[in-house]
């Protein structure tokens, strides 16, 4: 069986990644819309209505404007939408299949996927199975930062990296943005994890072009039950047991350092979350790190592809 599968917006860095990864898979037909016809929506209706699956790598306007454009009555064509527009939408499935025990099923079954936003993955990871159990408290004041490489911020941000020439300090410097404090992530970081205020939320981009780290503090003295960070290591390992790509690293996480730092990059090229739990029994931090490309995006996207047509869930994906 071959399925027919749409990339609206091929051309763009999350389009790219999906098209990388899906060509050369048998069961894969890529339809390949004319370029100067690319952002005709007339066009654009015909590809929707003749694909299986729909990937939508686009801005959130141009995204909702995609999905208005099925036929109605049409319940074949599935779509994958990697933009902001519908993550908190209540007729959209949210496509971290790990999530919790019913959401793989969810994923499976629905018409209409969005796939978390980056830091948003890593945040939702780490807390929203703590926030389940009642180990954080919903009203917990959670705050979370997260670094992450210069893809993550599409065309526009890898130009302003790669071809500006020689990079003054400013750049090379890993710098804070979303200091108005309202990113875009915020809305889909409550609504998954069920806490009852938005984090705190400062992201960081550095000099480099994939890899992220999302970390987030816990105070056991805020939390409802008196935890060290090797019960919530314990936790995670409990929580995520069986999942492929979700690797909760052990409870002395000093051997997995490198002397001593974490970098960014390690999961790179692959679809692997790791988390860790450091500290001790006053401070403990949680952190999940994975590729912005991969598990933060289109990894993630042909992840959740792969369960809702029936395939292999690691098919074109490494571990
Ligand atoms: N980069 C990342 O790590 C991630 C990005 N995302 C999300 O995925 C979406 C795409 O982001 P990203 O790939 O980074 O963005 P890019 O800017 O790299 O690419 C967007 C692409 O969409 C095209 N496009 C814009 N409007 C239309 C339209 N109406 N019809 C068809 N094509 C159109 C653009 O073409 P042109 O340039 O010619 O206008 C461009 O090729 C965004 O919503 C983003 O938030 C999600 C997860 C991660
Ligand atoms: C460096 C940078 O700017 N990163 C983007 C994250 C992009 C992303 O993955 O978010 P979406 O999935 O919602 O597009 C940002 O923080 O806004």
């Amino acid at each position: 069986m071959t399925y027919k599968v749409f990339i609206d917006g091929r051309h763009g860095t999350t389009g790219l990644k999906i098209d990388e990864r899906l060509s050369g898979r048998d069961e894969i037909e890529i339809l390949t819309i004319p370029e100067d016809k690319r952002k005709d929506p007339a066009v654009k209706a015909e590809f929707v209505n003749s694909a299986d699956v729909v990937f939508l790598c686009l801005p959130d306007a141009a995204s909702k404007e995609s999905v208005s454009l099925l036929a109605p009555g049409n319940t074949r064509t599935r779509f994958l939408d990697a933009s902001t527009a519908h993550r908190t939408n209540p007729d959209w499935v949210y496509g971290l299949p790990e999530l919790n025990p019913g959401q793989r099923e969810r994923v499976k079954n629905a018409q209409k996927v969005a796939v978390p936003g980056c830091h948003a993955s890593g945040f939702i990871m780490l807390m929203h199975p703590l926030v389940a159990a009642g180990i954080v408290p919903a009203d917990y004041p959670a705050s979370t930062y997260s670094i992450t490489g210069y893809s993550g911020g599409g065309k526009e941000m890898i130009a302003s990296y790669e071809e500006a020439g020689e990079l003054g300090d400013n750049m090379k410097s890993p710098r804070f943005y979303a200091l108005g404090l309202a990113h875009k992530h915020l809305p889909e970081m409550q609504t998954l994890t069920g806490l009852a205020n938005k984090p705190l939320f400062t992201p960081i981009v550095g000099n480099f072009a994939q890899g992220m780290v999302v970390a987030v503090p816990l105070l056991p003295r805020l939390l409802k039950q008196k935890v060290s960070a090797a019960d919530i290591q314990r936790f995670f390992a409990e929580y995520y047991a069986g999942e492929t790509f979700i690797k909760v690293m052990p409870s002395d996480p000093a051997p997995m350092l490198d002397n001593g730092f974490l970098p960014a990059t390690t999961c790179n090229d692959t679809n692997r979350a790791e988390i860790f739990a450091f500290g001790h029994e006053d401070q403990i931090l949680v952190a999940a790190r994975f590729d912005n490309l991969g598990k933060g995006a289109s990894g993630a996207a042909i992840q959740c592809m792969n369960i809702m047509l029936g395939l292999d869930e690691t098919a074109g994906l490494a571990v």
